[in-house]
């Protein structure tokens, strides 16, 4: 095992930041901590690292007991979103600088630093100091660095979050290979779903301090375990039960009354009824690419929105007002005791 936490708490005075939190991470893979603003994310990562001690619970490293470590005995590697380069010193004397501290030769230090240049694309950078780099290259710059000592695991805590989206695109492809090559046990923290998806092999949905649902990311998307991650991993339609009918061979069996969760995707709109469809009027259609996206009031007032690629209706035709006809292909109901 990578990491194992289990059963941690941390409370900052009366609030609890992780609420007996328990995830493994298997030796060698990536897994990222998902959720919204406040939900202990950056929290559990730093009780990994051992920047916070917790209340309660175990952590171990590589099979290791490091709940009582300090952050230097518990060898881990860490980004932050901040760049926090050293302003002063050029690329090469940044990622050198663990190896300095720990006394290796200068030889040594350039033959490590040029291996990890190249790692991470960086060869003939170098000489350059963080100010002369762009955001994304300073990035790579603390990843080598993190990398250089050759931590045990590595810990990126939004890593790309402040770059632009299409920096961070590349960024995350680029970590993905690079987890590739080198295999460290990683955990990353991100807000993006998104980016959680495209990286990650496992995903720890959290909410509230607490983990809601752990698994890989087609499972995350297509059993969400909750209300919240279904709608935390992607757009949901929240309806209640009978305003939107559902084709019969869609799983699970669904309640009566209470409430159904439907991806946009899985509604299926069409110019004239169909067997089980029901009418809806269009009220917006925004373009999205590849993609329409229809907004839809139902005979209920109720709204439901729907993508479909465009060549599935005559575009041309379709204007506010229209009366169109709907069924979804799949739905998700929850227990009772859910709720977002
Ligand atoms: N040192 C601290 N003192 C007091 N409260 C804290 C401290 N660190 C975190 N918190 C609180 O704990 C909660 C969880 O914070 P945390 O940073 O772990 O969330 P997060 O999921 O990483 O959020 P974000 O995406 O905004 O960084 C927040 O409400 C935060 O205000």
């Amino acid at each position: 095992m990578g990491i194992r936490v289990a059963n941690v708490s941390k409370s900052f005075g009366d609030f609890r930041a992780a609420d007996d939190v328990s995830v493994d991470v298997d030796s060698g893979s990536l897994v990222a901590l998902l959720g919204p603003s406040g939900s202990g994310k950056s929290t559990l990562l730093r009780l990994i690292a051992g920047l916070e001690a917790a209340d309660a619970g175990r952590i171990w490293i590589t099979g290791e007991e490091a709940t009582q470590r300090s952050v230097q005995e518990r060898q881990v590697g860490f980004v932050f979103q901040h760049f926090a380069l050293f302003k002063h010193r050029n690329v090469r004397r940044n990622v050198a600088f663990g190896l300095e501290l720990r006394r290796w030769k200068p030889e040594a230090i350039r033959r490590r630093v040029d291996e990890l240049l190249d790692l991470v694309h960086l060869r003939g950078y170098g000489g350059r100091f963080p100010s002369q780099l762009s955001g994304g290259q300073r990035q790579r710059v603390a990843l080598a660095r993190a990398l250089a000592v050759q931590p045990r695991v590595l810990l990126l805590d939004e890593p790309f979050s402040a770059l632009d989206a299409k920096v961070r695109k590349e960024l995350r492809a680029w970590l993905r290979n690079l987890h590739d090559e080198m295999h460290v046990t990683t955990v990353i923290v991100t807000h993006d779903q998104e980016e959680a998806m495209e990286v990650a092999d496992r995903i720890v949905v959290m909410n509230e301090g607490r983990v809601e649902q752990i698994g890989t990311p087609a499972e995350i998307y297509d059993h969400p375990a909750s209300p919240f991650v279904m709608s935390f991993v992607g757009a949901v339609n929240e309806l209640p039960s009978g305003s939107l009918p559902v084709r019969r061979d869609a799983v699970p069996p669904l309640p009566a009354d209470g409430r159904i969760f439907v991806r946009p995707h899985h509604v299926q709109v069409h110019v004239t009824p169909q067997p089980g469809t029901v009418p809806a009027r269009l009220r917006r259609l925004t373009h999205m690419g590849r993609d329409l996206q229809a907004e839809l009031v139902l005979d209920t007032e109720d709204v439901v929105v729907a993508q479909f690629p465009r060549e599935e209706v005559d575009v041309a035709t379709l204007k506010p007002g229209d009366r169109l006809h709907v069924i979804s292909c799949q739905a998700h109901a929850f227990q009772p005791d859910y709720s977002i």
